[in-house]
């Protein structure tokens, strides 16, 4: 706690594009920030010495960088703080907590008891989104073989891939991730509550910030008739309550960064029923709801408090 009993964080890798974004968001909360001097910010004794100082630590490191801190965290024992990991690195670990409130009636008790929560990746905050509800009512089995197409902003990438953007102006538009291993895939199978692995293609375009995830249905191979009003009822009724998820009307075209620059995820249906083919589109910013915005969500509930209208 600071002095004036606020809750206090330190956001390691404060100076990278997650940590920006929810730097900026923190002005909405009353929190204390606390910050390393920038000229020591890889340091390990600097960190270890901020970490064991606050409530909470927010991880925007790289995957080995934040399993470092995280061992850091571990040997400190019962002064350990708690944690919120923006990284890929403990999302399938059974001991930490899933922060995605939405997933769940009780996801945000369980994210508001935890002492480590993993903040959803990009990609698997669509997927997650559009799919676990449907699952769970049993109008996608969990053994449909999924497939995942999505395009991110080159923002998605981190500080190398928005430097190499802005400096060399492109590609316009690549897919990569075509040995089909990308480190999403395990996240997105557990939470979706999948059988099998789902085939994912990821693409990133010559755009700033923004994502959308698709995946198409072949409505004949769903358990009895299930038509594209009710896939649209199922997600509609799981989100109802919710003031960053939307299930939108279909439309004829989706552009990519509508969403960029807030922390909403607009999930829609589109499809048409007498080809029996269904498409389910998430478009998000993979900066906000898949990364800063969700981050700050988590942070509010860690803390006992009310997650801050989205951006
Ligand atoms: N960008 C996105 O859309 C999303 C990102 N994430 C995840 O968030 C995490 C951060 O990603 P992002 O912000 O994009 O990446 P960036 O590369 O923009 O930022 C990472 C930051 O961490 C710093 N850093 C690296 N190693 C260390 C270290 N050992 N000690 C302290 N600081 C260190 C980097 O410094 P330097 O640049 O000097 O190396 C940089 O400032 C990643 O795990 C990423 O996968 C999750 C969801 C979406
Ligand atoms: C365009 C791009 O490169 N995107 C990143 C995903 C960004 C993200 O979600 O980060 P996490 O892996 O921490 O979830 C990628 O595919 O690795």
């Amino acid at each position: 706690m600071s002095s004036d009993g606020q809750a206090t964080v330190f956001i390691d890798g404060e100076a990278g594009t997650t940590g920006l974004g929810i730097r900026e968001r923190l002005g909405h909360l009353p929190v204390t920030l606390c910050s390393i001097d920038p000229a020591r910010r890889k340091d390990a004794d600097a960190r270890r010495e901020m970490m064991a100082s606050v409530d909470v630590v927010v991880l925007c490191l790289p995957d080995a960088a934040a399993r470092e801190a995280v061992a850091m965290a571990d040997a400190m024992g019962d002064d350990a703080p708690r944690i919120l990991d923006a990284s890929t690195a403990f999302r399938t670990d059974p001991a930490w907590v899933y922060g995605f409130p939405e997933m769940d009636a009780a996801q945000p008790e369980r994210i508001r008891r935890a002492a480590r929560v993993s903040n959803p990746g990009c990609y698997p905050t669509g997927l997650v989104g559009l799919l676990r509800p449907l699952v769970k009512a049993g109008l996608v089995p969990d053994d449909y073989p999924i497939t995942v197409n999505a395009v991110s902003g080159y923002s998605g990438g981190g500080r190398s891939m928005i430097e190499a953007h802005e400096r060399d102006g492109g590609p316009a538009f690549e897919l990569y991730g075509l040995g089909l291993g990308h480190k999403h895939i395990p996240e997105m199978k557990l939470y979706a509550g999948l059988a099998q692995l789902p085939l994912f293609v990821p693409s990133v375009g010559h755009f700033a910030q923004g994502m959308i995830v698709s995946v198409p249905l072949h409505l004949d191979l769903l358990p009895g008739t299930v038509s594209l009003a009710d896939l649209h009822g199922v997600l509609a009724a799981h989100y109802a309550g919710s003031d960053r998820i939307t299930v939108a009307e279909p439309c004829a075209k989706l552009v990519a960064d509508a969403l960029a620059g807030t922390d909403r995820m607009e999930l829609r249906v589109h499809g048409n029923e007498e080809l029996g083919q269904a498409v389910l589109t998430a478009r998000l910013d993979n900066l906000g709801k898949g990364a800063s915005g969700a981050a700050i969500q988590n942070l509010a509930l860690m803390l006992g408090l009310e997650p801050p209208p989205p951006v």
